[in-house]
């Protein structure tokens, strides 16, 4: 079980700490699991509130466990109603165990707020000498086992090892697939289990059976190659009411995520996944026949030259040959690999090797997700959906503006690096297993950023006919009018009825709809130039982690939440100007400002309409001119969109300015 993290401020450890303790305590023999931690952060307070957590764990899992409780992470546990909920064992017993349970997570809670507060621990000594002199960005490995199951009982805890692997700032680091392909091979060294677990480290399991869920899936099928790994889609907790940021990913769950189950099986979502070892380490399907023979012969590793690629610790090679061949070789104890494990998180271990080309987690996209699920497809593999009840993981959805924008931001870059690189899905069909609607269905998501550029222009068109007094649509009294109306009330009548089929509000789809345009006309719009960019060699992308809060239930229903915020950031120009360029069309329209022109060549209702559709879909930018605060466009946005809008107009506009 993988857990990622990167930066203590954007994900507050209190979040990590909890998904922690709900892998710990899943329903699972505990002797057969290991929870591993990657800091990328490299943060003493991450690794002090893991520590303090792992004493929590102790008094935490064996209550979980006792009185089968359901939900298992102590934050969303505890939030709840203090009134049992049905189902739950109501004994006086069980209410002090619960009590006292609720006082010890008080108690961690407040040790982990006071140490971020405080920068504690302040002397770096003990436990913590590793962390003192290290740069987020400049340190040697730091590995830590924080818990060992060292009688193999199932009765104890799994294990918890804490990772911060070697980073230097003239060695790419290849942000999340990096830290997962240390996750992998610290893992291969350490327990070598066939299956690997990756959460982001706001994805709480939220239903304790899921491993087990996991494995009928992945021990059910007739052939392994039918599946390679199994994804949870994503679900959120405390989404805000009708989803206002559009990233709840309901509808596209049900249809999209559902459907593509039926052809090669669902994408790689970067969370939730349950992987083969052996898929991750490049195994094809057909080598699943004849992996045993040739690898191992009486017992010993025949072709190791033929796992180079996998570096040159020795260790770590002997145990790559025993997963790929099915054989489990767990090392008696976690310490006498450490030293190897050392060896294999360095930040030039992975030279001259295959790992992010053939091995591991691809590089090269900062949605590795989606290209390492397309590699594994296009080797022809399958993949399979596991959807129980309750949901299995939980996560949080970025609330507000900017984590919104700068979520789609780096989706949009990514997908768009795969789709401009040789890995792209037309080459994986045309000369390798990936199937033809398997290959549609990527192409439908590398391809959705690419639209922000048409969609922006075409925006553009009803202000420019009403500024020019000019019309691109038929007149009301034509009948060639009804095709694009029956168009435009088709679509979106369809559209609607996605969204109320699966019990969602009107509301819900017109937050969706609106969230969509801004979002291309702001994020996508820079993704397309970032891989511009970095096509040109002029830069290289970023993965930008998104914010994490940890709402509270007095947020969700104070009326503020879900409302629209904005920052500095560049990404809101292109809406602002966008708006104003429209304010300005029907400000000239309503005025009569605009030129005159022939009864059958002016423009019409059309137009308007589509103008003022489009000023409805910009509704958060419009109030965002007149709120307060974070509320508010910043004034400078605002006047970079007001140069941008006012060009337009004057370029456009025959009245003298
Ligand atoms: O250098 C880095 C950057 C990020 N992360 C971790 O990667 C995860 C995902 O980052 P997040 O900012 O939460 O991204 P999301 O947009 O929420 O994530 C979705 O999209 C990503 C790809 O864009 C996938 O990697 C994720 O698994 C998927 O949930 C987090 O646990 C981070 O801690 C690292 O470990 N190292
Ligand atoms: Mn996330």
């Amino acid at each position: 079980m993988f857990v990622t993290t990167a930066d203590p401020q954007l994900e507050p450890p209190i979040i990590t700490v909890n998904t922690v303790l709900s892998l710990m305590a899943v329903d699972y023999p505990a002797h057969k699991l290991a929870c591993y931690v990657s800091d990328d952060g490299c943060s003493p307070l991450t690794f002090y509130s893991l520590m303090e957590a792992a004493k929590f764990a102790k008094l935490w899992v064996p209550f979980c466990k006792k009185y089968n409780i359901q939900l298992r992470a102590p934050f969303r546990y505890f939030a709840r109603n203090s009134t049992t909920s049905s189902g739950e064992d109501c004994s006086m017993e069980f209410q002090q165990a619960r009590d006292t349970m609720k006082d010890e997570y008080e108690k961690l809670r407040r040790k982990i707020e006071d140490a971020s507060l405080g920068s504690v621990p302040s002397n770096l000594s003990g436990e913590f000498v590793a962390f003192s002199n290290t740069e987020r960005k400049n340190h040697p490995t730091i590995i830590k086992i924080m818990l060992e199951n060292k009688g193999g009982s199932p009765d104890e805890l799994p294990h918890l090892i804490y990772i911060s692997r070697e980073k230097q700032p003239k060695h790419p680091h290849h942000y999340k697939a990096g830290a997962m392909n240390v996750l992998t091979r610290v893992s291969g060294l350490m327990t070598n289990a066939p299956l690997m677990l990756n959460v982001d480290c706001d994805m709480y399991a939220n239903n304790p059976q899921i491993v087990l869920h996991a494995l009928c899936l992945l021990l059910g099928t007739k052939y392994e190659r039918d599946c390679a790994f199994v994804q949870c889609l994503q679900y959120f907790y405390d989404g805000a009411k009708d989803d206002p940021f559009g990233n709840q990913l309901v509808v596209r769950n049900e249809y999209l995520g559902q459907g593509i189950v039926g052809i090669q099986g669902p994408y790689y979502e970067g969370t939730g996944c349950f992987h083969r070892r052996k898929v991750i380490y490049g195994s094809w399907p057909e080598d699943m026949k004849t992996e045993k023979k040739s690898l191992i012969s009486n017992g010993e590793l025949t072709k190791v030259e033929s796992l180079n690629g996998f570096g040159i610790s020795k260790q770590f090679i002997n145990s790559v040959a025993h997963a790929l061949q099915g054989n489990s070789d767990n090392p008696k104890d976690l310490w006498s690999s450490l030293e190897a494990a050392y060896q294999v998180s360095s930040c030039t271990y992975e030279y001259n090797t295959n790992w992010g080309k053939e091995i591991g987690w691809m590089y090269g996209s900062t949605t590795e997700d989606i290209l390492t699920g397309l590699a594994i497809h296009t080797k022809g593999w399958r993949s399979l959906c596991c959807l129980p009840n309750p949901p299995a993981f939980l996560g949080c959805a970025p609330s507000g503006g900017p984590a919104s924008m700068t979520q789609q931001k780096r989706w949009a870059t990514g997908l768009l690096e795969i789709l401009v690189s040789k890995r792209n899905p037309i080459y994986g069909t045309l000369f390798m297993h990936l199937h033809l609607r398997q290959c549609l269905a990527y192409l439908w998501l590398l391809t959705r950023a690419l639209r922000s550029i048409p969609e922006f222009l075409y925006a553009l068109l009803p202000a420019y006919c009403i500024m020019t007094n000019s019309h691109f649509l038929p007149k009301g009294q034509e009948p060639a009018i009804i095709i694009p109306a029956t168009i435009f009330v088709i679509y979106n009548l369809y559209c609607l009825y996605e969204y109320l089929a699966v019990g969602l509000s009107i509301r819900a789809w017109w937050n969706n709809q609106r969230m969509q345009r801004m979002t291309s006309a702001c994020a996508w719009s820079f993704g397309v130039l970032s891989v511009v960019l970095k096509l040109l060699g002029l830069s290289e992308t970023v993965f930008e982690v998104s914010k994490k809060d940890q709402s509270t239930s007095s947020d969700s229903t104070s009326a503020e939440f879900g409302s629209f915020t904005f920052d500095e950031s560049p990404v809101f120009v292109p809406g602002t100007a966008l708006l104003l360029v429209h304010l300005i069309a029907l400000f000239t329209m309503s005025l009569g400002l605009h030129p005159q022109a022939s009864e059958s060549s002016g423009s019409s209702l059309g137009e308007v309409i589509c103008t003022v559709w489009v000023v409805m879909y910009f509704w958060p930018f419009f109030r965002g001119l007149f709120r307060r605060g974070k509320y508010r466009i910043p004034s400078t946005t605002i006047m970079k969109g007001a140069i941008l809008a006012t060009f337009f107009a004057y370029l456009f506009t025959p009245i003298g300015w």
